[in-house]
């Protein structure tokens, strides 16, 4: 659905104006609300609302199509933009929206020549690396979030940010968030409760650190980011949006400052999970025993074979373990899976 407005042109919205590549140049188009609340297009596929009166020093940021084609996320985010600029969501904090990679959204594809996630914290810049359209975006992303985060910083700013994705696999658990690792810390009550509210009961805690762009928030700005798995792959259009409602209700009472009704302890029937184990493609005679129509969350018993290498393999130990996003088609050296262990 697209909605009339003095902001994008004739029956365009965020989404369409991205996808047909329809982005003015020089990209900045600014407008101001009835409610008071600017309106900036930052650049393809990145808007920024900043309202003149913050209810706290929290800023939030809500990025989806990191991945090109995980559409439904980037169709809630583009709902979301709608009820901003027709008057229906009245923001009380700063929020940035991204749409990651429109150069994958256009071919509905996961990326274009190399995965976006994995390219943040420097790693689009690392010595030997040809820049790429996935390289130049992740610099931008980071750039983006950068400025934003100095444009609207008050005393003890607060960044909260949830990067929407969905999964190639089906799953044994629809809905989960991944929390990047950060030296000690682990996710605070009021995240998980957050997290339970959108019907997101399950939680991975990372154990290395990453290059995908929710490590990027935590570790050079210390935000409170997830990477939230939100169903499953779908072209536009063909997403069942009510399946969806729950995690759009929860952001758009962060949009208006009113997360505060969600009972913290919710957070008690949030289940976690540890990564145990990161499985890298180490490149000659791996080979993943993992087949093609298994679910996320499968469990693995004592003694099972995940992989293994001509110098290595992998086998579960004494507890069960249960394995998230195998895929062994990613280029050596990358993340070919990950197993877990129940908290
Ligand atoms: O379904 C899959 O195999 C991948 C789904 C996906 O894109 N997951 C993210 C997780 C990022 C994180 O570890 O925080 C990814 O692989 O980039
Ligand atoms: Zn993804």
């Amino acid at each position: 659905m697209t909605v009339s407005s003095p902001f994008f042109a004739e029956n365009q919205d965020f989404l369409s104006e991205t996808l047909n590549d329809l982005t003015p140049t020089p990209p900045t188009n600014e407008i101001q609300l009835d409610n008071g609340c600017r309106v900036t297009r930052i650049g393809l596929g990145g808007i920024q609302v900043i309202p003149d009166n913050s209810a706290d020093n929290k800023q939030l940021i809500f990025s989806s199509a990191i991945h090109g084609n995980e559409t439904a996320p980037i169709e809630v985010c583009n709902q979301l933009v709608n009820e901003i600029l027709s008057g229906q969501l009245t923001p009380k904090r700063p929020v940035l929206f991204l749409l990651g990679n429109p150069n994958s959204m256009r071919i509905a594809e996961r990326f274009v020549e190399e995965n976006l996630n994995r390219l943040f914290l420097g790693k689009h810049s690392a010595p030997g690396k040809s820049p790429n359209l996935e390289t130049e975006r992740a610099k931008q992303l980071e750039a983006w979030v950068d400025a934003f985060i100095e444009e609207t910083n008050q005393d003890a700013s607060e960044l909260w940010h949830y990067d929407l994705h969905t999964a190639i696999r089906g799953s044994h658990r629809e809905k989960f968030s991944l929390y990047p690792y950060v030296p000690n810390r682990t996710p605070p009550k009021q995240q998980l409760a957050i997290m339970q509210a959108a019907d997101v009961k399950t939680v991975l805690l990372q154990a290395t650190p990453a290059g995908t762009f929710s490590a990027y928030t935590s570790v050079k700005h210390h935000a409170e980011s997830f990477t939230i798995e939100l169903g499953s792959v779908r072209p536009f259009g063909q997403n069942d949006l009510s399946k969806y409602q729950a995690v759009k209700t929860l952001l758009c009472q962060l949009i208006e400052a009113k997360e505060a009704s969600i009972p913290d302890q919710l957070a008690e029937e949030v289940d976690v999970f540890e990564v145990c184990h990161e499985i890298l493609n180490t490149g000659d005679g791996f080979e993943l025993h993992i087949k093609e129509d298994v679910w996320n969350f499968a469990p693995f018993n004592k003694g099972e074979l995940i992989w293994n290498d001509t110098q290595q393999e992998y086998r579960v130990g004494e507890a069960t373990q249960y394995i998230v996003f195998p895929n062994s088609k990613v280029p050596k050296g990358q993340r070919a899976g990950l197993m877990l262990k129940k908290q």
